[in-house]
């Protein structure tokens, strides 16, 4: 089976892959590349907190998966000098889970809990007193024995990433001081990226391909490398070592991204829409079952980048292809949908 390029984490990697990984991460802000706004504000705040000898206030970071969220909550660390735990929101089951973490913080350390979306509601409340004052109760004993005790925890930063900032309830979302977006890389951004990680691996990559790799990654650092992992396999094995633009387009195309860097499954969600229910609109659950994906996956992984892509439409009647998706698809787009007649966007 092809290695899924988009979704999860790294836990279907083998060792070297993992290794590669850790050695591909930039440890500092100078070594991000890219979003700028972001990393320009969270230094000014990190600097502030150190010379006030504060704790950095709670940060939320959010955006689509592989742009940067895991790897920029370990530079703050790194930054602030302090330590780093990581969890994330289905792990911690039960509020002891979390209070076993937080209470075994050092003053000004880092508290990173990934998918923070999908905290257990009752974890989350406990979360709420620890975020603002510093503090947990928990209940010893149950029954006619129980009784609270409230224990002071060192001041301490949460760092929250999330792929669906939507989903995140009202208090939460409010306890947050500092809240950054990360947007898609552009191609420019990318090559240097592809750059610098075929640097690190010691592959030589020429500029042409370098860029043929980031155009085609989807906006996305996490696909940028591991599409240049894939092409370093065929330019070792099909060719003397070094990506050329050549090697890197037969390699792209074995991997079936295609021109514009769309994957099978981009591919898949587009043709659903336009053969099986002409064009649209159709809901996300109905084209999460016609694709044979999850509707969630959908909306956190695809549709965000067809969207800003401009292939898909978001309207409230559902979801619809645009011209760009009939003419990359080679459909011919069928003469009522031109102009958006069907989806009453002119008047809305
Ligand atoms: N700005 C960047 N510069 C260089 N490399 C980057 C940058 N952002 C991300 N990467 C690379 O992309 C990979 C994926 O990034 P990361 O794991 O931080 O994404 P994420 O936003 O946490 O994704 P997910 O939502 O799936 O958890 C990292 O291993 C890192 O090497
Ligand atoms: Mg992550």
């Amino acid at each position: 089976m092809r290695e899924p390029l988009l979704t999860g984490d790294t836990d279907h990697y083998d060792a070297t892959d993992k290794d590669i990984d850790k050695a591909l991460r930039p440890l500092s802000f100078d070594d991000f590349a890219g979003q700028e706004k972001v990393v320009e504000n969270l230094k000014v705040f990190v600097a502030a907190a150190k010379r006030r000898g504060d704790a950095l206030d709670h940060v939320l970071l959010h955006g689509p998966p592989g742009l940067g969220k895991t790897t920029l909550s370990h530079i703050i660390a790194n930054e602030l000098e302090s330590g780093i735990k990581m969890t994330s929101g289905p792990v911690l089951d039960k509020p002891s889970d979390l209070a076993g973490l937080l209470t075994n913080l050092e003053p000004h350390d880092v508290l990173f809990i990934d998918e923070i979306h999908r905290l257990n509601p009752v974890v989350e409340e406990y979360l709420y007193s620890a975020m603002e004052d510093y503090r947990i109760d928990i209940m010893l004993d149950s029954g006619p024995n129980a009784r609270s005790v409230q224990i002071s925890l060192s001041p301490f930063t949460l760092i929250g990433a999330t792929t669906r900032s939507g989903m995140l309830t009202a208090p939460l979302r409010a306890r947050f001081g500092i809240s950054s977006r990360l947007e898609y890389y552009d191609a420019k951004l990318l090559t240097s990226i592809v750059g610098r990680s075929a640097e690190i691996l010691a592959t030589p990559i020429d500029d042409e391909a370098a860029y043929e790799i980031a155009r085609r990654s989807r906006g996305t650092p996490r696909i940028a490398n591991n599409l240049l992992r894939r092409t370093r396999d065929f330019a070792q094995i099909k060719g003397n070592g070094t990506i050329t633009q050549d090697i890197a387009q037969f390699a792209l195309a074995a991997l079936d991204v295609d021109a514009r860097g769309l994957d099978d499954m981009d591919k898949r969600i587009l043709t659903t829409i336009i053969d099986k229910f002409k064009g649209g609109p159709v809901g996300i659950s109905t084209i999460a079952t016609a694709c044979g994906e999850e509707g969630e996956t959908i909306e956190e992984v695809y549709e965000p980048f067809l969207i800003q892509e401009g292939y898909l439409k978001r309207t409230s009647r559902g979801r619809e292809a645009t011209e760009a998706a009939y003419e990359h698809l080679g459909r011919p787009m069928p003469q009522h949908l031109r102009g958006n007649s069907a989806t009453g966007e002119l008047f809305s």
